[in-house]
Parts: structure tokens; sequence; C-alpha cells
């Protein structure tokens, strides 16, 4: 006879019992992990190690729980065990709402305590001084390109690189009420508003647009005037009691948005070679005909693909440029250590930015 639903609570009530138990001996174990790691001053975060543990468990998992069920679940996890040996402050562009909040909690966990700034240079001063123990800037966009604040920042900042993790990004138009009838003005960060440039033009083509600090900011002054609309998340929307007077009104319905996660060098040593990793470098090459083709010879040379490769202007007045680049590898796999080594002779700066696991 099949189970009543009663019953079937019942055993469900059993399971969740014995999993409290279970989880409560390993934020135990966690405890005792922060204790060793407290006495010989050694970052609580590594994760290299919750990568192992996640792959682990889907090597092992017989299902019905789906793969992503099961490293969505291990990262809740993690991140209260991680927040029971010490809480991890995380900077990111606020108020709440932000696609930056929602990376922050994608990567750490919702375990975290949230250091929300009002923008990116703020977000690197706090990573920097000490008030976060990590910071999480976006750096590209695949609509709008590199976020150049954020690349200029990492080139003169002493942080370095230590995660990615990229994230759909749907911008609504949110507003008081759900009509598009009378917006004098449609306030947002400028990211997104070039985001949307198309939808805006087509759709409000009278309306003003307003630069503001981040998405959230101008969600939350829409909030204060009818005639406003926030280009902002569901959530930013939801935070100040807005209605969506349109969805998804981003040009590109895979707009996406890649975000660096950031450290003192002290924080968090390079992460160990995971199997799928990235070197990102900054360069700048003598100002010669020919230096800028050089400086690919040697990825070529030792077999090292380059994923990323952009160019800032170095503010010298004399056309010369700064050139970020990112290449596939570690530097402990000989043939990543040799391309980087040859490329370092051929450069009149040269920076590491960071060695990290590539993220989803
Ligand atoms: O193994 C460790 O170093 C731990 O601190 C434990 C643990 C975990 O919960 O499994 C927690 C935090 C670290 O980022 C990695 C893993």
């Amino acid at each position: 006879m099949p189970k009543d639903l009663a019953q079937l609570r019942g055993e469900i009530d059993a399971v969740d019992r014995e999993l409290l138990g279970l989880l409560n001996r390993r934020a135990a174990l966690a405890n005792e992990v922060g204790d060793l790691k407290r006495a010989e001053g050694s970052p609580v975060f590594r994760p290299e190690r919750e990568a192992e543990v996640i792959n682990g468990l889907q090597a092992l998992n017989p299902g019905p729980l789906k793969q992503e069920n099961v490293a969505t679940i291990w990262r809740e996890i993690m991140s209260a065990c991680r927040a029971l040996e010490a809480p991890q402050r995380v900077a990111y562009l606020g108020p709440t709402g932000t696609f930056s909040e929602q990376a922050a909690v994608q990567f750490f966990g919702s375990s975290i305590e949230h250091v929300p700034c009002v923008s990116f240079d703020e977000v690197f001063q706090a990573a920097a001084a000490g008030t976060a123990q990590y910071g999480v800037v976006p750096v590209e966009n695949s609509t709008e390109g590199v976020v150049t604040r954020s690349l200029d920042l990492l080139l003169t900042s002493p942080l370095h690189i230590v995660g990615e993790i990229s994230l759909l990004v749907r911008h609504h138009l949110l507003r008081k009420h759900a009509s598009l009838d009378g917006i004098e003005a449609v306030l947002a960060h400028p990211q997104a508003l070039a985001q949307c440039q198309g939808w805006l033009g087509k759709h409000l083509p009278n309306a003003e647009r307003r630069a503001v600090a981040s998405n959230a900011e101008g969600a939350r002054l829409a909030a204060t005037n009818p005639a406003w609309a926030g280009i902002a998340s569901e959530r930013a929307g939801s935070e100040f009691g807005l209605h969506i007077a349109a969805h998804a009104i981003q040009d590109d319905a895979f707009n996406r948005t890649r975000f660096a996660v950031v450290c003192l060098p002290q924080t968090l040593a390079a992460p160990q070679a995971s199997g799928k990793d990235c070197v990102s470098l900054v360069v700048s090459v003598p100002n010669r005909p020919g230096a800028v083709h050089d400086i690919l010879v040697p990825l070529k040379q030792h077999g090292v693909s380059m994923t990323r490769f952009e160019s800032r202007p170095a503010r010298s007045g004399q056309w010369e440029y700064f050139f970020f680049i990112d290449v596939e590898g570690h530097p402990s796999q000989p043939h990543v250590a040799a391309a980087l080594a040859d490329l370092r002779k051929l450069c009149a700066f040269y920076k590491v930015l960071g060695t990290y696991p590539v993220g989803d």
C-alpha cells in the first residue's frame, strides 16, 4: 500500500533530524579546523578545497538530487562552516540588490558579512585597508565589454584576483507603477544604461537617461518620484517596493557579467592548480614596431591559449597602452611557466594580477 502524506512527512522529519545531527558534527569539525588555522595564522577560505569537496560528492552522487543541487547545497554548508571559523567580510558595489551583491553571495555562499560600498574605488579601498577581506567587482560584460574603472584599479592596486564568477544579468525597468506612461527619466549605472540602450531608444526615446552610482541606487531614487524609473534586478525592485514596468530590457538576452574576486596577497595565497585555471596579467611593451606581436609569440611557441586581450591607455599622453591578458593554465604547469618567463623578458611592465580557477 502506498504511504500517505503523514507517513512520508514523518520519514522526512526523521531524516531531517539525522541531517541536523550530521551537519552539527560537520560544523564542530570546522570549528576545530578554525582553531588550527588561527594557531598557524593561515587563511580560513580555501577555494580549492571547497571545489575538491563539491567535485568529490558530485562524483559519488547517486541521485535523484541533481548535480547542481549538490553544488548549491554544499556551497551553503561550507559557507556556514567557514563563518564559524571566522566571519568573512566581502565588499561590493551596493546598496542591497546589486548584481555585485548577487555575485558575492553566489561565490561565497550566504554566510558572509556584507560590506556594501558606494563605488568600485571604495570596494578596492575596503579590501586593501582590511575593512573587508575580499572585494567583488565586475570586470567585463558580454554586451558592453570591459568595465574600465575596475581594470584601471587592478593595475595600480596591491590586491590580486583569487576567483571569478559570471552571472546572467537581466535588467528590468522598475517603477512605482507598472506602466511606461509618463516616465521622464531613467536612472541607472552607466553600464546598465548602455546594456539597454536599444530598448530605451525604441520604447522611451524622450526619457532622460541619468547615470547614478549603481542600479540599486537608481531603484531607490525611482521609489521617490513617480516620473522616474530605474533599471535593476528584480531583487532591487522588491527591496524598494517597485513594480516591473518592463521585463528583461537588456539588448542581449544572454547578457552576462564577469566578476573578479580580489584580496590582499596575505589574505589568500594564489590557489593551487584546480585543473581548469587561468592567469591574468597586465603588461606594457616598448614603443616600437612589432612589439605587441612579439609578446604573443611565446604563448604560441609554448602552446598556451590566450582567452582575453584588452588594451587600456597608459595615460602618458604618448599613445601608449597597457594590455590585460588572460591565459589558460596554472604557473605550476611547465609550459605555462616557460611561456610567462619568455613573455616577461619582452615587456617594459609586467604584473601578474592573479592565478585562479576559471569560473562557471
Ligand atoms: O578544509 C578546510 O580548510 C576548512 O576550513 C573546512 C571547509 C569546509 O567546510 O569543508 C570550510 C572552509 C574552507 O574554505 C574549506 C573547507
